[in-house]
């Protein structure tokens, strides 16, 4: 059976780069997971083993750490954007350029009391700890002329100890939920925001404000929000960012339901006021969806997992 070459792509994957930017005795930390994936004219390697269109994936891991050290690590994004311009503009035979990119946050460590990083005062200026299990996520695509960037976060965990509801739903034969009309709301939350910065004509977003500012919008609605249910608090989200940040146009969730199950303590001669929780970590309910702004078309893939 005849056969040809789909689609392909190579590169580097999981370089992980650290950049110290060293502002006198105080020092900045990015810490970065990059994948590379090159794609193009790639037909030869492929059909015949011929070379001369592959710069090695070595070569894409050495150009990430030569541009922490030339470009610095502005956002995540920024920094994408550098790699991937370069990739597609030195090599004639590379048609696109996709570089994902995990960020590892980390804060200073304060020597004092908790409350001085506050104030700022006791902060030891080269010490870290790295911010609990939240990552950054960026995805930039350029294929020469348009660019694609999908910003986003993963597990950051959140929970709400009231002002969550959860009756009226369907019931057939193997419904034994009962209704909720206090519970606890907690989630991890993966989310992909799409900016809608696509070429160098337009002004660029400030990355690291928009992510702040994401993510900020992305807490007060699932704290504000008396909840109905998951999905009513996920589109509460979305479109709190939709609305209150003009260059983002779409946003795709994926929040695991962390559920919390009164425990029966009536065999110890207990009442169980909503105080005493058993929480599952599978299986979980799984809620996804996107909120996009009116008209425009969704890019985000429904399977964001990779992103
Ligand atoms: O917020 C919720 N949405 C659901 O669809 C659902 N289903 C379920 O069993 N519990 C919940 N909670």
């Amino acid at each position: 059976m005849p056969t040809i070459l789909g689609q392909n792509q190579y590169g580097k994957a999981e370089n992980r780069v650290v950049r110290v930017t060293r502002d006198g005795d105080t020092h900045h930390i990015k810490d970065l997971n990059v994948s590379v994936a090159l794609s193009g004219e790639m037909e030869d390697v492929h059909y015949s083993g011929s070379n001369a269109h592959v710069l090695p994936t070595d070569t894409t891991k050495n150009t990430v750490f030569a541009f922490a050290k030339e470009h610095g690590i502005e956002s995540a994004e920024q920094f994408g954007i550098h790699l991937a311009r370069h990739f597609v503009t030195s090599q004639e035979p590379i048609k696109q350029a996709r570089i994902r990119i995990e960020e590892y946050a980390w804060d200073r460590i304060a020597t004092s009391d908790a409350n001085s990083r506050f104030i700022g005062s006791d902060e030891v200026n080269h010490s870290f700890v790295r911010r609990n299990q939240e990552i950054r996520t960026a995805q930039i695509t350029f294929d020469g002329e348009k660019w694609q960037v999908i910003s986003g976060l993963k597990d950051l965990t959140v929970l709400n100890s009231t002002n969550s509801e959860f009756w009226g739903y369907v019931k057939d034969k193997y419904t034994t939920l009962k209704e909720a009309y206090d519970r606890i709301l907690a989630t991890d939350v993966s989310a992909r925001w799409r900016y809608n910065w696509t070429s160098d004509e337009q002004r660029m977003p400030n990355w690291e404000k928009s992510y702040e500012q994401a993510r900020k919008h992305m807490l007060h609605a699932f704290a504000e929000t008396y909840s109905l249910s998951l999905q009513q608090t996920l589109y509460q989200m979305g479109s709190r960012i939709i609305n209150s940040r003009s260059e983002i146009d779409e946003i795709r969730f994926s929040l695991p339901n962390n559920h919390h199950f009164l425990v029966d303590l009536e065999p110890f001669g207990l009442k169980n006021d909503n105080e005493v929780y058993f929480a599952a970590d599978r299986p979980y309910g799984l809620i996804e969806g996107t909120v996009l702004r009116d008209g425009v078309e969704p890019q985000i893939p429904v399977d964001m997992t990779n992103l």
